[in-house]
Order: structure tokens, then sequence, then C-alpha cells
């Protein structure tokens, strides 16, 4: 069984503070980025990796993707100014309908391939499968500083990414949502306002999005556990 994986990477780590893309923190001394394009370029499944960057970092990107040796790279592709367009930028790269396409955070490098390939499998059975966690805090609503209500937590997960999907069943929710000027922060959200069903696949608590300071300790800790 075989997919390609669409990495977005062109985001601006402004909730970090870094003061520039936060995929190019050095974790272990290598660089998040490359961190998360190694996994897939560990993945016999993993046929292709299309990397969608800002422009402006294409010369950064194209030397670390040479020096780290990551063959599997076929597209470098410019992204846009929101997630959404980014990932839109990259699956327009992707011809075949039936394939399986994973869209996968250049954020998050710790991701487990033994969950890859379970995404992968539900998701050429049924059509669109996300990695998620059961949520461990209790949820709320607030407005206006005030809780309005409090969410059953049975029935929350926190999603991750992979999320896997056949190719037709993505490029037409992608589409549909850019017809509607419809902006979600996750990409089976558009697979959902179609009608299609997602499957949940549970992951595990290490496969965090580094996104604030405090992610790159927890990163840290657990790269090294794994080197160990
Ligand atoms: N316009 C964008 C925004 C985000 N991303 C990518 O989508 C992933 C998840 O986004 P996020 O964690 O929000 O990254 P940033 O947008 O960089 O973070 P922030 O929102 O703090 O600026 C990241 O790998 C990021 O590089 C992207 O390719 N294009
Ligand atoms: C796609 C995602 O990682 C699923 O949890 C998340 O929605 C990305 O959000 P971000 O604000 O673009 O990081």
């Amino acid at each position: 069984m075989q997919y390609k994986v669409i990495i977005p990477a062109a985001g601006m780590g402004k909730r970090m503070g870094y003061g520039k893309n936060k995929l190019f923190i050095p974790i272990r001394h290598t660089p998040i980025i490359v961190h998360t394009l190694a996994i897939f370029e560990k993945d016999e499944w993993c046929k292709e990796i299309i990397l969608v960057i800002n422009e402006k970092e294409r010369e950064e990107i194209e030397s670390l993707i040479q020096s780290y040796e990551i063959t599997k790279v076929s597209k470098i592709i410019n992204g846009g100014s929101e997630r959404q367009q980014s990932v839109y930028a990259g699956l327009k790269t992707v011809n075949g309908d039936e394939e399986i396409v994973l869209i996968h955070d250049g954020a998050r490098p710790m991701v487990n391939i033994a969950h890859i390939r379970k995404l992968v499998q539900e998701a050429s059975l049924k059509g669109a499968a996300v990695l998620g966690v059961p949520v461990k805090d209790t949820i709320k609503k607030v407005k206006d500083g005030i809780v309005m209500e409090t969410i059953d937590r049975a029935t929350l997960w926190s999603i991750q990414t992979p999320q896997a999907f056949r190719a037709s069943v993505i490029k037409t929710a992608h589409e549909s949502a850019e017809k509607d000027r419809f902006l979600g922060t996750d990409d089976a959200s558009l697979v959902e306002r179609i009608g299609q069903n997602v499957i949940i696949i549970e992951g595990d608590y290490e496969n965090i999005k580094i996104t604030t300071k405090e992610d790159l300790f927890f990163a840290e800790s657990l790269l090294s556990k794994r080197k160990t």
C-alpha cells in the first residue's frame, strides 16, 4: 500500500515568537522540518513528498533537503497566507483520483509510522481518516469571559495530522470550500461539510504540533528519549 504526503510548511510561527518560521528551529541540532520530512523519507509506504513553503525560504529549504538527503521530495510548491491555501496549492499538483493523499503539518515531527499506516489503510477503505486522541481536560464554551457550557468530554477528541484521504474526496472538498469561501482549521472539516464520513484513528499524545515555546521542551525530551 502506498501514499503521497503533502507537508504544509509555509507558516510564520507567530505564536512561537521566534522571529522566523518555527520549522527552522533546531531540536537536537536538526531543524524541526527535517525531523518531520525524515519520518516520510523512512516510511517505505510513502512514495512522494510534496512540500509547501514560503517562497522567501526556498533557498534555505532546498539546502536542507540536499544536506539531509531527503530524496522523496518531488515538488516544492509556494504556499499561501492561510494553511488551507497552502494545502490546496500542494493538492493541485496531485493528478490521480484514487490514490491516497496524506496531509501532515511540518510542525508535527513526532508522528508514529505505525499510526500513519493505520490511517492509510482506513482511508483506502472509507475515503477519509484522521489521527486523534481523547481530550484529557474539561472543555467549556466561553463567551465574554463567562462559561456558557461544559461539553461532554466523552465526545471530544483532539485532532492531529496526518489526515488521510482518497485524492478525489479531498480535491472535491477543497474545491467546494474555495467556491464557498469556507476556511477550516483542518482538512477533515472541509470533507465533513460535503457530507463524507471521517474516521478517527487513535494515535498517541506524543504527536504534538509544535506551536508555542513550551512545546520545544516536550519535543526535545521525547526525541532524546527515542534516540537513546
Ligand atoms: N499559511 C500557512 C500557515 C501554516 N502552514 C503550515 O501549517 C502547519 C500548521 O500550522 P501552524 O502550527 O499554525 O503554523 P504557523 O501558521 O507557522 O503558526 P502561527 O499560527 O503561530 O503563525 C505548519 O507546519 C505551518 O508551517 C502553512 O503551510 N501555510
Ligand atoms: C490541522 C491541525 O493540526 C489539526 O489539529 C490544526 O488544526 C492546525 O491548526 P493551526 O492553527 O493551523 O496550527
